[in-house]
């Protein structure tokens, strides 16, 4: 069989057409553009599992957000069977491949991004020059396979698992000791369970130029762990420069992924990164991802508390709707994992509405069908008690929804078009949101008051008030008219007085 006939359709196509085609194929969002010269090589920061410095750890994590493990005590017999098995498994034919790798796992090419029942997630079309196989490793036991190849490919995976996961817990509990993190913090925020494993075939060829093997991404999970093959081609982004992480035999490449970004309260960073592919010779690359166990929830200062469900569902709709995925953490940009509303907006967006309809109907009844000159002061005089206390919560609110709107429109402007690096939605809300919210509705207030502050024309003097005072300035504005005078607290100044003239109209209203 040759080489071809393993790869998918589409990629024999896209293999096949001149590279116009190609571009008109992908949209041009799978492009290299003019980022197709070859990144630097480095040597990235070694971390020995066998004794593990939580000082070095958590200096790396902060810094660099990607490491290199070694002494993680994989027996290197195991690492090179089970990349014979890859390369096999892989190197059938896409219709055996389609047969073969059913549930639980999950064959898929094109994209790395699946839906949680490992199916390519296709949003706006990004050929990502890969196929894969998804292994969720707490349900690898059910995979019944007849071929006795894959049985062993089965065995060899589960062996991988445990050691991936025994690593991942291990590195974690070191972590959490560097973070000072509490066991609130710290609990189920890494569940073994979730684990899954990823093996992955980027195709060679004449194409390597025109398109990534991934598109840059952050991974969404707590931690990854990649074990690549000498082919290299993962880079990473670290000072806005792209950095070619060196491939180097039974060693594991060891990631921050977006959750313990979060978890971390941002001092780790979960690291950009792509792969490139090769002209010449395919590459393969195994990965193992671990996340929070379902349902728990993430509570950090920088963040509102969000499950990795929430997170994901908005990476799964960002995906389908803009093509790429946004939400990374902070500051892998706008963390959007405000997809409900607070308590705060709802009440206050519930206040509004009912004033504004009070209002609505009011206007009608007094307005259309009974406004007389009487009624329309008699309602006044009685809800002049609720009004001041009225006015100031549809300030706070009003002022409330004007920072939220604000808010989201510099975190979707920053989304589009700074792709994510800056993260204005969760820097700037909960206590924050109202005390801004507050300043606004106080100077709104003081302005209002000011300008709505009642004058002589009104029957109201403005004076220090005292009895007599009021009662000869009353007298002098409004001779025989006057019915009383009286000191009253001024409705639109706290803690003012106000003399109130009450009078007859004059005799031609
Ligand atoms: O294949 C690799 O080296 C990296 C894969 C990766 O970044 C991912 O699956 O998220
Ligand atoms: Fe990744």
């Amino acid at each position: 069989m040759s080489n071809l006939e393993s790869y998918p359709p589409v990629f024999r196509q896209l293999k096949a057409s001149t590279p116009p085609q190609l571009a008109e194929l992908n949209n041009n969002s799978n492009s290299m553009g003019d980022t197709t010269q070859a990144s630097s090589s480095v040597d990235i920061p070694l971390v020995d599992l066998e004794c593990l410095s939580l000082e070095k750890l958590g200096e790396v994590c902060k810094e660099w957000g990607i490491f290199r493990l070694v002494n993680h005590g994989i027996p290197p017999s195991l690492l090179s069977k089970l990349e014979e098995h890859v390369k096999r498994v892989l190197s059938l034919s896409f219709e055996s491949k389609q047969a073969l790798l059913t549930n639980p796992l999950s064959y898929f090419w094109g994209t790395p991004l699946l839906t949680p029942t490992g199916d390519a997630l296709r949003g706006a079309l990004n050929i990502n020059w890969l196929e894969g196989i998804n292994v969720p490793l707490c349900h690898l036991q059910q995979f019944e396979s007849g071929d006795p190849k894959l049985h062993d490919f089965r065995h060899y995976l589960e062996e991988y698992g445990r050691h991936l996961s025994r690593i991942a817990t291990t590195l974690f509990e070191a972590m959490v000791k560097n973070l000072n993190l509490g066991p609130k913090q710290s609990e189920s925020s890494l569940d073994e369970s979730t684990g899954f494993i990823r093996v992955y075939r980027y195709p060679s060829g004449s194409l390597a130029d025109e398109t990534w093997g991934m598109m840059e991404h952050t991974d969404s999970s707590v931690l990854s762990i990649v074990n690549q093959d000498q082919v290299g081609g993962l880079e990473f982004l670290k000072d806005n420069e792209w950095l070619l992480v060196n491939p180097i035999s039974g060693t594991l490449v060891v990631n921050i992924g977006d959750m313990l970004q979060a978890i971390s309260d941002d001092q780790y960073m979960s690291v950009k990164h792509r792969v490139r592919t090769n002209k010449l010779a395919e590459r393969f690359s195994i990965c193992y991802f671990v996340f929070p166990a379902k349902g728990s929830v993430i509570c950090s200062s920088k963040y509102k508390p969000f499950t990795y469900t929430d997170f994901q569902q908005q990476v799964q709709h960002d995906t389908k709707t803009l093509g790429y995925k946004i939400g990374r953490v902070g500051a892998g940009g706008q963390k959007r994992l405000s997809a409900t509303l607070s308590i705060t907006n709802r009440i206050s967006g519930a206040f509004l509405a009912t004033t504004l309809l009070v209002s609505y109907l009011l206007s009608l009844k007094m307005g259309s069908i009974c406004f007389t000159y009487s009624n329309f002061y008699q309602f006044f005089f009685y809800s002049e008690k609720l009004a001041p206390v009225t006015v100031s919560i549809a300030a706070l609110a009003v002022s409330y929804h004007l920072c939220y709107g604000v808010r989201h429109l510099l975190a979707d402007f920053s989304g589009k078009l700074m792709q994510g690096k800056i993260s204005f939605e969760m820097e700037i809300r909960g206590k924050r949101m109202v005390a801004m919210a507050a300043v606004i509705a106080l100077v709104m207030l003081t302005f209002t008051a000011e300008a709505a502050r009642p004058t002589e024309a009104d029957g109201v003097i403005v004076i220090t008030c005292s009895q007599p005072d009021c009662q000869n300035k009353c007298l002098k504005a409004y001779g025989s008219r006057l019915i009383r005078s009286a000191c009253e607290k001024d409705p639109t100044v706290f803690g003012g007085t106000l003399c109130v003239c009450y009078h007859t109209p004059p005799a031609d209203v």
